[in-house]
């Protein structure tokens, strides 16, 4: 599979890392203006380039990483050079009826939101597509259930997937930070209550994962009668923990929507 990355920074990024690791039969072009930090990424056999029609006739898939107000002077520099291709867009907010628009009907446009845990293999990627593209958005799949998972999901919820799955790393790492701070609080150096704190989500996470079961069901194994553990949950909650969280996500897909 030859996936042509456009747009770099962060998520492009983390894509190709990704691929490299994961899926090492692909074979990846990345592209960006300033490409110096990420000549790197050249020892594990990924090209880099500054033009973004490098190569781009040979792509199976064309990934979009780039910001949103980058669209249009992207498109017109590819476009010229491609007939036929599935384009991947990552670009928040941007609907696959806006894509398909700008992209013309001899191409395919396919909706994707990953997160930057695509480098580890861990992403959660929603996949959204057009029926009539079902067939080609398969590759699109695959390519990304080789970086974690990759749900296909209704577009009308790609907003949404957005906050959840890709904002919502940031949500999680927070939530990290906070118990690490706790944690040197209660007599740990920060690396010890790093280390501790994000093995312990990564714990809850995976119990989760493999049960399918409602986290208060693992939450009752843990809470001890007239144990710290429900005193501290009931702190937390009193200080609007979830709370906090549920307006925290409702308020960045609202920045999403406008
Ligand atoms: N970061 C994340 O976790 C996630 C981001 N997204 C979405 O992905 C998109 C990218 O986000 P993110 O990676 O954070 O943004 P970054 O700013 O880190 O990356 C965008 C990259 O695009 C490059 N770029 C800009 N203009 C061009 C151009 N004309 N041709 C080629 N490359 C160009 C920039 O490099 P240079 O200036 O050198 O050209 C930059 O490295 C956004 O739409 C975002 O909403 C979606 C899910 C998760
Ligand atoms: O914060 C943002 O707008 C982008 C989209 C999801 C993650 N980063």
């Amino acid at each position: 599979m030859k996936v042509h990355i456009i747009g770099g920074g962060n998520l492009g990024v983390s894509i190709a890392l990704g691929l490299s690791k994961f899926s090492p039969d692909s074979k990846v072009t990345i592209t960006r203006r300033n490409t110096a930090s990420i000549l790197y990424l050249e020892k594990l056999g990924v090209t880099v380039s500054t033009i973004n029609i490098h190569q781009i006739q040979e792509a199976d898939i064309i990934v979009l990483t780039i910001k949103p107000y980058q669209v249009d002077t992207v498109l017109a520099e590819i476009l010229p050079a491609i007939t036929n291709k599935i384009i991947a867009s990552a670009v928040s907010g941007l609907s696959i009826e806006n894509l398909q628009n700008k992209i013309g009907t001899s191409n395919s446009a396919v909706r994707i939101m990953p997160n930057i845990a695509a480098q580890f293999g861990a992403s959660a990627t929603c996949i959204a597509f057009n029926e009539k593209d079902k067939e080609k958005a398969q590759d699109v799949v695959a390519l990304f259930q080789s970086l974690g998972t990759a749900p296909i999901i209704d577009e009308k919820l790609m907003d949404a997937a957005t906050v959840l799955a890709a904002s919502g790393t940031a949500f999680a790492l927070r939530y990290i930070r906070a118990s690490m701070q706790a944690g040197i609080e209660i007599g740990f150096d920060w690396q010890t209550a790093l280390a501790i704190s994000a093995q312990t989500v990564k714990g809850a996470a995976e119990m989760l994962l493999e049960e399918k079961v409602h986290p208060e069901q693992l939450i009752d194994r843990v809470t001890t009668p007239q144990g710290c553990t429900i005193a501290g949950l009931n702190e937390m909650e009193m200080h609007g923990f979830s709370s906090s969280l549920i307006r925290g996500i409702k308020t960045s897909l609202k920045q999403i929507k406008g």
